[in-house]
């Protein structure tokens, strides 16, 4: 059973990676028992490490990971990759090629009374019963892929971990096994992490998401916390679209920029005055034939049911913004906008000084006030 507040697996202070290499930090993530949990994050970032880690292959350097309340590893413990009830669905399947599919799936539970029973089920649940007496070379990719998540659940793992499980697979099947994988994990209940470097699948798949950043974590959240509240910089640039434009604290939720006052939802501890970089996502900016705000479009894609636009404001600034794409639009149309940003994300302004911070307050909260979003 998992512990009394539900979490199935803590990451304490874990430090871990190489002989010399130390790759991860003080990476602390506390997944609850039947959610799906994610690792995302650039190339060598230390996801995979991190997930080997949690199986056993690797040791770990500082910290601790516990499942089920039980420790696994320390700096000086580590109990084997066999004794932790941890299943594994790897990139490239690693099925056994000389073993049938049914084989492949009774492979773990050899002594389980109702092997036959139980493989059948799971050849259901993967919607491969018609396939079981092929080889994996008779299958394709996304059928061996199914293969292997149900061999891996069918010792009953108190965890699944999924190391880029659909990085093999192309568009269309590689987002409708994503889907499938989490619903089958949903319907047996089965806690998971999983690796990708892939935003939308971390988002399709994931109860909760870990950005990771040169091995340290940067923010573990839901997915629609991670778009719309990013924590850092990096996760507001890393997760989504969006361009930051300069702007000026007004008050802990409002904030003065070239595009008018825009009021958010949450506070910030910053000084009035402080200058701020202000993420604009895409959804932020909206068409208004007859707003004051003119842009003008610079860039085009057509994304099928909508088309993202790329726009310039006049002092130079970019921001995309999200239209239907019947709304057509030709490049270099000055459109009327609007911001719609009831998130608003600021940070700290980066580097060189933003405009308005040469500005008294006075004269910057003089702008034009129609121009308020709330
Ligand atoms: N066996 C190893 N020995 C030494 N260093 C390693 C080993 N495996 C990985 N590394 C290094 O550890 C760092 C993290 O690697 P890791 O595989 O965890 O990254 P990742 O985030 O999973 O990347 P990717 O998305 O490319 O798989 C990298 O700098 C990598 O070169």
């Amino acid at each position: 059973m998992p512990d009394s507040h539900g979490i199935v697996l803590e990451l304490n202070q874990l430090a871990c990676g190489y002989a010399d290499h130390p790759v991860v930090t003080d990476l602390n993530i506390h997944l609850r028992s039947g959610d799906i949990g994610c690792l995302l994050g650039p190339s060598g970032c230390g996801k995979t490490t991190s997930l080997r880690a949690i199986a056993g292959f690797e040791p770990i350097t500082g910290g601790e990971i516990r499942l089920d309340g039980r420790s696994l590893s320390t700096p000086t413990r580590r109990v084997s990759p066999e004794a932790r009830r941890i299943g594994m669905v790897f990139q490239d399947y690693a099925l056994f090629p000389h073993l049938t599919v049914q084989e492949n799936v009774a492979f773990g539970i050899s002594k389980h009374p109702d092997r036959k029973t139980k493989v059948a089920e799971l050849l259901e649940l993967v919607k491969l019963a018609p396939l079981s007496k092929r080889y994996p070379h008779e299958l394709s990719g996304g059928q061996q892929q199914r293969v292997a998540l149900a061999r891996a659940l069918a010792p009953d793992p108190k965890l699944l971990l999924l190391d880029e499980p659909f990085s093999n697979l192309d568009g269309e099947l590689r987002r409708r096994l994503s889907g499938e994988v989490r619903d089958i994990l949903k319907l047996r209940g089965t806690s998971a992490m999983l690796v990708t470097h892939d935003q939308n699948e971390a988002f399709a798949v994931s109860d909760h998401v870990g950005v990771l950043k040169d091995g340290h974590l940067q923010q573990w959240d839901t997915p629609y916390n991670l778009y719309h509240e990013p924590a850092t910089p990096f996760v507001a640039s890393f997760i989504g679209q969006g361009y930051f434009i300069r702007g000026q604290l007004i008050s802990p939720d409002t904030v003065q920029t070239e595009l008018g006052v825009i009021r958010g939802n949450r506070a910030y501890q910053l000084p009035a005055g402080s200058a701020v970089d202000v993420l604009l996502r895409p959804d932020d900016i909206v068409g208004e034939q007859h707003s004051s705000l003119r842009a003008t479009i610079i860039g085009k894609t057509f994304l099928g049911a909508t088309t993202l636009y790329r726009l310039q404001l006049p002092t130079g600034s970019i921001l995309e913004s999200i239209f239907p794409s019947h709304d057509d639009h030709s490049l270099g149309k000055s459109l009327g906008i609007r911001i719609a940003a009831d998130h608003l994300v600021v940070f700290a302004a980066q580097g060189s000084v933003n405009l308005h911070a040469q500005l008294p307050l006075e004269q910057v909260l003089g702008a034009d006030p129609s121009n308020v979003s709330s």
